[in-house]
């Protein structure tokens, strides 16, 4: 059971990246281009849906079966549109909504279906990276923003785009492929990391026989797809304007030679584009309905109750595919572990589904927005959502505009942060060629404590704004580079004091990252920028360093203190009863020793401390065990301990230990005077500009009133060293202290943990489990 955030989709998503898809239920919402194995009856031409009686075509069996072979197959568009009235009534071929629909011979679901939405996300999920959420698309739309094709094709005719590309594809491998497949052409281009790629034609002759040639060819398991090129409204000329942002570009000290390249080059997103390149982009016509509403809460067209139930089918389906998958991948001669036994009495789940916790908030409640830069489809520098997916070559970024999930507060500071781009000195990045200056805005808002009992608080009540701006710096002039972030602080410190309910800003931080995509590694810099005082040049002296650029919120009455990058939930509320229902389900009591993994800042487990003996969190990131370790301390709770490592590296370990091992009591819950040291220790390595994160990670444990042990990058082995000889050299003879139920709760389950520990299997689902003789059975 999961809390749910309304109007989001399920979780993958983080990573949930970026990715467009239509909220699935209103047909208007479809583009019109659509790829030609879509069956669907709403592409029927109109004068043929009135036509529901079965032809031979339609059904070759004839009289023989009285059922139509495609019978309720496909959804009924007339139904769909006319609020569920059809004609043709019981009789008609078509289903009359989801519940009615069947399964096609060839295993696929209508493709305008929700299912057949659902099993695409659950193949392809990304992360929204506005969101940390993950949304899904249907795989018949593309957009394209900022791809280039050559200067000669100014002529939109004689380009095409093709969709379905492996991804690791570069032009070169587009071009051999076209030679191989013998199409003549002018130019290919392709970017690695996109599913698209440009062809340019010679004549329109080349370009019938290359569509003919291309379109519905399989490459690999995918079949290609042929879209028409058309220039962005902005970019209709045959020159590329200049983006305000660029048209200083002079004032930039380039990095490379070819960061010096005129601006039309610096936008191209292809190796080997000619600097006079028009900006095409596939059927402009696929634009028609997409908002960044759609993009970011495709779900938020139904009520609430709706989206419950949608989640809730989605993860139906998805627990009986994993009982489906399982079943298969179990080998013969074995026997079927209980559970999948079990799971013919409860309709093919692997477990007794509850159903969905509502949000005790439904709009407004995300605590933290990561706001991306870039152009908007009309070419504006915009702060807000990725249109769609990089991957299908989308990079149009549009205003935050009613994204129910997004609180008041970051739409403005989102608004603040794009009027000071529009004139701004450096540019902004562009992610086809990795270049510029202005990457990312994340706003995470601090609440105050919940006041009194009965009243649930909301975003509302936001106290403190942490806002943490991501450049690249690379390249750029110091100086210039200096006094644009001060115009930027001035910019918030003014926009900020100037709203109507004058906003609150704490820390302004600033995270210089180099690499690709915007998801920055944990050891990325970090600096702390001083926010100017509003209406005067005096500069304040707050938020000095990143240790103190924090911001606070409160889960179960408890505080918890969050550093710039450290996980916390976004939906503080829907956290809170997700926690304490988890629990409840794992009967805690005095002697249950709870281990929380992926613990971040250690919320799971510090939320439910009194109700245990022990804590054991393991988390991988410094910065967020050295929160936990803050979080502890701030709460006066002691009978914890958090470990930083890979979760997978140290379980084996941890598990013999306390199941095994002699282990004092009092080690456990002495905690006194240590827990200085050990957040300081912690700090000190995870100081992101001298300390490597890796080494922090797996080679420094914390333990909250105990010793700081820490040990090489090694691994596995070293800590069961580490491990073994404090059990015999430091516990003597004392009897260990036994815990009668060990619990695990992880949020999410990640990958890295699902191999095997102490070679015993592992499953991990988000959830509860109880570990009995160093396996984990999932406890429903
Ligand atoms: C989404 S956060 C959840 C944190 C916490 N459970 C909560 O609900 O607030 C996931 C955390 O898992 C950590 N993590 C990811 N993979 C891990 C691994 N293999 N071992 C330990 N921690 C890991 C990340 O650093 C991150 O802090």
């Amino acid at each position: 059971m999961a809390a749910s955030s309304p109007t989001e989709t399920l979780n993958p998503p983080s990573t949930l990246t970026n990715h467009l898809q239509t909220n699935g239920q209103d047909s208007s919402d479809k583009p019109t281009q659509q790829p030609s194995n879509i069956q669907s009856a709403d592409l029927i031409e109109p004068s043929q849906k009135r036509k529901r009686v079965d032809t031979p075509e339609d059904n070759p069996e004839g009289p023989k079966s009285s059922l139509h072979p495609l019978w309720k197959t496909s959804l009924c568009s007339y139904f769909r549109r006319s609020n569920g009235s059809c004609s043709h009534g019981e009789s008609c071929r078509y289903a009359h909504g989801e519940g009615e629909l069947r399964q096609r011979a060839d295993g696929t679901w209508d493709p305008t279906s929700e299912r057949a939405k659902e099993m695409l996300k659950t193949e392809n999920g990304e992360r929204i990276e506005g969101t940390g959420e993950s949304v899904l698309r249907e795989n018949d739309e593309v957009m394209m923003t900022e791809a280039f094709a050559e200067e000669s094709c100014s002529e939109p005719a004689l380009a095409k785009c093709l969709v379905n590309l492996p991804m690791k594809w570069s032009s070169d491998n587009l071009r051999s492929f076209l030679g191989e497949q013998g199409i003549l052409y002018k130019s290919a281009k392709k970017k690695k990391g996109m599913i698209v790629g440009f062809v340019s034609f010679e004549n329109a002759e080349q370009v019938k026989s290359g569509v003919e040639e291309m379109d519905g060819k399989f490459v690999g398991n995918k079949k290609l797809k042929v879209a028409d090129v058309t220039p962005r409204p902005f970019e209709k000329k045959n020159k590329v304007p200049l983006p305000p942002a660029y048209g200083t570009q002079q004032n930039l000290k380039p990095a490379t030679a070819s960061d010096s390249a005129d601006v039309s080059e610096s936008l191209s997103g292809f190796e080997d584009d000619d600097p006079t390149n028009d900006s095409l982009m596939p059927g402009s016509s696929d634009l028609k309905g997409r908002s960044v509403r759609n993009a970011v809460t495709p779900l938020a067209h139904l009520p609430y109750v709706d989206q419950l139930e949608h989640k809730k089918n989605t993860l139906v389906q998805m627990l009986k595919k994993l009982t489906r998958n399982a079943r298969k991948a179990c080998p013969n001669g074995v026997s079927l572990p209980e559970w999948i036994l079990k799971s013919r009495e409860i309709g093919g789940l692997p477990c007794n589904l509850e159903g969905i916790l509502e949000s005790p908030q439904v709009n407004g409640y995300r605590n933290k927005c990561e706001f991306s830069v870039g152009y908007s489809l009309q070419g504006k520098p915009t702060v807000g959502f990725l249109l769609g997916n990089f991957r299908e070559g989308v990079t149009a970024v549009e205003e935050p505009v009613n994204c129910p999930n997004v609180s008041g507060i970051a739409c403005k500071y989102a608004a603040i942060f794009q009027e000071f781009l529009q004139h701004s000195g450096l540019p902004i990045w562009n992610r086809l060629n990795n270049t510029g200056f202005w990457r990312q805005l994340t706003v995470r808002e601090g609440r105050a404590p919940a006041k009194g009992t009965g009243i649930e608080s909301t975003r509302a009540d936001t106290v403190e704004v942490l806002l943490m701006v991501q450049v690249c710096t690379k390249g750029f002039d110091d100086e210039l580079t200096n006094s644009e972030l001060q115009r930027m602080a001035e910019a918030f410190s003014v926009g900020a004091s100037a709203d109507s309910s004058s906003l609150p800003l704490t820390a302004l931080v600033l995270q210089d990252h180099q690499g690709i995509s915007n998801a920055a590694p944990a050891d990325c810099p970090l600096h702390s920028l001083p926010i100017p005082k509003a209406k005067s040049d005096s500069i304040l002296e707050a938020a000095n360093d990143v240790v103190e650029a924090r911001i606070h919120d409160y889960i179960s009455n408890l505080r918890f203190s969050i550093s710039p990058t450290a996980f916390f939930q976004v939906n503080t509320l829907a956290a809170e009863k997700l926690y304490a229902l988890a629990g409840d389900w794992a009967s805690l009591g005095p002697d249950t020793l709870l281990f929380d993994i992926c613990c971040g800042t250690g919320t799971i487990g510090l939320t439910l401390a009194h109700r245990v003996g022990m804590v054991v969190g393991i988390e991988m990131n410094a910065s967020a065990v050295s929160d936990a370790l803050r979080n502890a301390q701030i709460n006066g709770i002691k009978n914890c301990r958090f470990i930083c490592a890979k979760a997978e590296d140290v379980m084996g370990s941890l598990l013999k230990e306390y199941l095994n091992g002699p282990q004092k009591q009092d080690e456990i819950s002495d905690s006194s005077g240590k827990i200085d040291e050990e957040i300081a220790k912690a700090e000190e390595n995870d100081s992101s500009e001298n300390t490597p994160g890796p080494e922090v990670s797996s080679g420094l444990e914390l333990e909250y009133g105990e010793r700081v042990l820490e040990f090489s990058d090694n691994g596995n082995q070293e800590f069961e060293n580490q491990l073994q000889k404090r059990g015999t050299s430091e516990s003597g003879n004392t009897p260990m202290h036994q815990f009668k139920n060990v619990v695990a709760i992880v949020d999410p389950p990640r990958v890295g943990l699902h191999p095997t520990v102490s070679n015993r299997e592992l499953y991990i689902m988000r959830g509860v489990f109880y570990i009995q003789n160093f396996g984990f059975h999932i406890y429903t």
